[in-house]
């Protein structure tokens, strides 16, 4: 598997000396600073691999540039033949020519390139060093940092098919392969271009359901076993022989139903793609139908009735290809592959619903199709009950729309629905899909107990400073890591709000500023309720027209950049988490502050992100009915005025075990903070027990 590796093909570098845990200086940066004296090339390279790993890129193309330069790497510019795990290339060389980045094998003879500064100096210099592993993930890392480099994009693909790498390995480094085809595939089919999307749509169902195969192979390995021996010994046996097999299949069942929820995650991710084999299922059946493959595409749509026998669009589609043959064809039915999984699913699924009736196991279907006949009756109230508390589980998979697949960026399956021409502006945009539906599920809950903790100790949600029409509650990620602390809130939620968080940060960077850091300069989970029987003859806003940074005059149109307003705000972020409510779409205007340009509607998952200045006035509408929640995040290029509070709640939501990694990644100096979270960037919090809790004000 790939539990959640961002660089799976570094290898763990064997500790020596300074910076493992408990020895002082940062790894090997030390021949950086002047006078210091030189080291052997192996040292800086690994040194510089440790850096990259840890994502510091500044240091990692310093030390790695360090290594090629230093006179024994002219004879030998790697140590390959000392670590075997570094596999060899073929050699090839990427560089930047007039035309933009340019791909051809090494000439004999070819001096050393200056080498520019930045991240992608470190793609040049890996190739280069023959290291086309790096370089790919190197390239792959920026193009994750910089999505809207399209060049960049298509040049990795000319890279990818010039060499003579098997095809998928460049993705492979850092994405499992059912991903990596997944994703190629939906890009193939945005572009129109279902012939060649349906290899790689195929191959990653093939992949999804070899992943499931290894994940489930893994439920009766070593580690269950040993599981269940110390749980066995902490029970003390109570139970007789068929207790004990019982218990042990129940174990085995439990852990194999989850592979369906690991298979659906992307590394780094928290949640599952929603249904994610019959949404394969379903593009599969769309590029066969594109591309005039009728009984393949009827083989797909059979398959996913399979899953959801009442499937309209199915079987509508059905109907018509029967129509189109006429007559029934024999040996034409759903996949065999997807029926034998589905009869193992269910089989699998009986048993653990029994044991849970009789048997009071506990188990998490992680299905939305599962038929209600499965279900035991008794337990079907119940899991109804928890379902309506929980309704983001069990959402319907909403399949994204593919006729913008041209405009859209493909960044952890994140879409570009609006860009600024759409929006009426310059720098506006709506991306959409950056949460899953459990995703929000959780940050609504965040919400909704942080409210209910407030409402404990006293504190009375209050009228919004906006409108006396609307309930506001707002939490910062401090107090949200501070209520997870105190077991208020579940620290799972707090968690995702930081991650969250940087997720939109990295976006927002990638988006409207590749070339220079933004910071997050302040984080809010807020939320506007409409106060029942107030909203009949309600005249105002939820948040009247502003701009973020500077004071607008809708007299003038003038925005004066000047306090009382956040002027150190460059880009402002709203990411909705619900729709659920009347009214309180978002909307720009004129800098009249009277006439509407653009206008909103939130969702979850979507992000509207722009400038913050006089370009972009914006409000909310009235919030006449329910609770609107959104995450909104403002950034800045200063870096004085990073989020402190950012580190000082990842510092509090730290589990017991993660310390020492993080102290060694802290102790990377990093100057050049591009395409990391700012933890690493701030100085450890002194003295987080002694602070009085600071009670920040910013709307
Ligand atoms: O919640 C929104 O959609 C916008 C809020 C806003 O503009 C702000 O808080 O500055
Ligand atoms: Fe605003």
């Amino acid at each position: 598997g790939f539990p959640g590796l961002r660089l799976p093909f570094l290898p763990a570098l064997p500790c020596r000396g300074t910076g493992c845990p408990g020895e002082p200086p940062p790894p090997g940066l030390a021949p950086l600073s002047p006078g210091a004296p030189p080291q052997a090339p192996d040292l800086l390279y690994a040194d510089g691999l440790r850096a990259y790993a840890a994502g510091a890129w500044a240091p990692a193309v310093a030390l790695l540039r360090e290594a090629l330069r230093s006179p024994s790497a002219h004879i030998s510019p790697t140590p390959e033949s000392s670590n075997p795990s570094f596999r060899s290339f073929p050699s090839i060389l990427v560089s930047r020519g007039p035309g933009g980045w340019e791909v051809g094998s090494q000439g004999a003879g070819r001096g050393l390139t200056p080498l520019p500064e930045g991240t992608d100096s470190l793609i040049l210099l890996a190739s280069q060093m023959k290291k086309l592993d790096l370089a790919a993930a190197a390239a792959h890392t920026f193009f994750v940092a910089n999505p809207t480099h399209l060049q960049m994009r298509e040049d990795m693909a000319k890279y990818r098919r010039m060499s003579r790498v098997r095809p998928q390995s460049f993705r492979d480094l850092e994405t499992p392969p059912h991903w990596a085809a997944y994703d190629d595939g939906l890009e193939l089919l945005g572009r129109q271009e279902a012939g060649q999307a349906l290899p790689r749509l195929e191959e990653a169902l093939q992949e999804s359901l070899a992943q499931m195969e290894s994940c489930r192979a893994g439920c009766e390995g070593p580690e269950e076993q040993q599981r269940e021996e110390e749980e066995e010994e902490g029970a003390g046996s109570q139970g007789g022989l068929y207790e004990t097999i019982a218990g042990h299949w129940i174990r085995v069942l439990q852990c194999r139903q989850r592979c369906v929820g690991d298979t659906a995650t992307r590394p780094g991710r928290s949640f599952p793609v929603p249904d994610f084999l019959p949404s394969q299922l379903r593009r599969l059946h769309e590029a066969h139908a594109q591309v005039g493959n009728l009984s393949q595409a009827m083989e797909n749509v059979l398959s996913v009735l399979l899953f959801y026998p009442e499937d309209e669009a199915a079987k509508k589609a059905l109907n018509q290809y029967q129509a189109q043959l006429g007559e029934p064809r024999p040996g034409l039915g759903p996949r065999e592959d997807i029926r034998r999984f589905i009869l193992r699913s269910l089989g699998e699924k009986r048993h653990l619903y029994y044991a849970m009736e009789h048997l009071g196991a506990s188990f998490k279907d992680p299905d939305p199709w599962t038929p209600a006949a499965v279900i035991p009756e008794a337990l079907r109230e119940k899991l109804r009950e928890d379902q309506e508390k929980r309704p983001w589980d069990h959402e319907p998979p909403q399949p994204k729309p593919l006729t913008h697949w041209k405009d859209v960026l493909l960044l952890e399956g994140v879409t570009l629905t609006q860009d600024a021409r759409q929006l009426n502006g310059s720098e506006r945009v709506v991306l959409d899909g950056l949460l899953t539906p459990a995703e929000c599920g959780v940050l609504l809950q965040l919400a909704k107990d942080a409210a209910e903790a407030g409402a404990r100790s006293g504190y009375r949600g209050r009228r919004s400073p906006h409108t006396p029409h609307e309930r506001f509650e707002g939490l910062t990620v401090l107090k949200a890591a501070q209520l997870a602390q105190a077991g208020s809130v579940g620290s799972q939620g707090a968690k995702l709000l930081l991650e969250v968080s940087e997720r939109v940060r990295t976006l927002t960077q990638a988006y409207f500023s590749p070339e220079r850091p933004l910071h997050l300069s302040f984080t809010h989970l807020v939320c506007r309720s409409a106060i029942e029987g107030e909203q009949d003859q309600r005249m105002d806003l939820s948040h009247p027209v502003h701009a973020d940074n500077c004071v607008l005059d809708p007299d003038t149109g003038d925005c004066w950049r000047e306090p009382p307003a956040y002027t150190y705000r460059d880009y402002s972020g709203l990411l909705y988490l619900n729709d659920d409510f009347h009214g309180g779409d978002l909307f720009f205007t004129e800098p009249n502050a009277l006439t509407v340009t653009a206008q909103v509607r939130p969702r979850c998952g979507r992000l509207v992100a722009f400038s913050s200045g006089g370009e972009n006035p914006h409000g909310v509408w009235a919030v006449t009915r329910g609770r609107r929640c959104a995450l909104a995040l403002w950034h800045t290029w200063a870096p004085e005025h990073r989020e402190q509070e950012w580190t000082e709640a990842k510092e509090l939501l730290k589990e017991p075990g993660e310390e020492e990694e993080e102290e060694e990644e802290e102790e990377m100096p990093s100057r050049d903070p591009s395409p990391e979270p700012p933890s690493r960037r701030l100085p450890r919090v002194q003295d987080k027990a002694g602070k009085p809790p600071r009670v920040r004000e910013e709307l």
